[in-house]
């Protein structure tokens, strides 16, 4: 008879064009890579967080916030999530595009504004960690664009896949430490 398969690792995210999706997709493949059982899923196509051993949720920040769907998943889910080892991510593009003299502020307040968020909803999440995110630009006007780089801000992507992947790792070693 076959062995039954070992309750997956949940990685599930809120994105509206896509970049937050992906880092959630690498974290998957490393953690795969390192003998997990995944599984990778946007936020609304979690029924429960029951089935899942361990769950690292993630959102893209919009006007300094996680999406909604996020914020929703972790109302709805808080009770679930106390139980289980939890880590959290986002994804904005302020720590890297805002005009330099005021990037590592507005990169610390939204940090600060998501965490306490994050707490509030469940108390007991490990981290959160917030990676540079990728904006082109194409969902602001063209003089809004022009004014921001006017300013010093810059569009693109700033994802750091390095950095991705050893948080990634981090996790894993934690979750093989504790017999996860
Ligand atoms: C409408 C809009 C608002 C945004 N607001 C913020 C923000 O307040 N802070 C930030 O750091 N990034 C902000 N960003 C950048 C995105 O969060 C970032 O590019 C992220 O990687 C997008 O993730 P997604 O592709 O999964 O949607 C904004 C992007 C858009 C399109």
């Amino acid at each position: 008879m076959s062995e039954p398969d070992p309750m997956p690792v949940l990685i599930t995210y809120a994105t509206s064009r896509g970049s937050t999706e992906e880092v959630a997709e690498r974290i998957a493949s490393r953690l795969h890579a390192d003998g997990f059982a995944v599984d990778c899923r946007p936020v609304d196509h979690v029924y429960s967080v029951d089935n899942y051993k361990a769950v690292i949720i993630g959102s893209a920040i919009h006007h300094a916030r996680w999406l909604l769907d996020a914020e929703r998943f972790l109302d709805v889910e808080c009770m679930g999530l106390q139980t289980k080892p939890l880590w959290s991510f986002s994804l904005g593009s302020a720590s890297a595009g805002t005009p330099g003299w005021i990037r590592g502020k507005v990169a610390k307040r939204e940090q600060r504004r998501v965490e306490r968020m994050i707490i509030s909803k469940v108390p007991k999440v490990r981290e959160h960690r917030l990676f540079a995110g990728k904006d082109d630009g194409r969902a602001w006007s063209s003089p809004v664009r022009g004014m921001y780089r006017c300013m010093g801000g810059r569009f693109g992507d700033f994802r750091d896949w390095d950095a991705i992947d050893k948080w990634a790792d981090a996790i894993a070693k934690e979750m093989k430490a504790e017999g996860v």
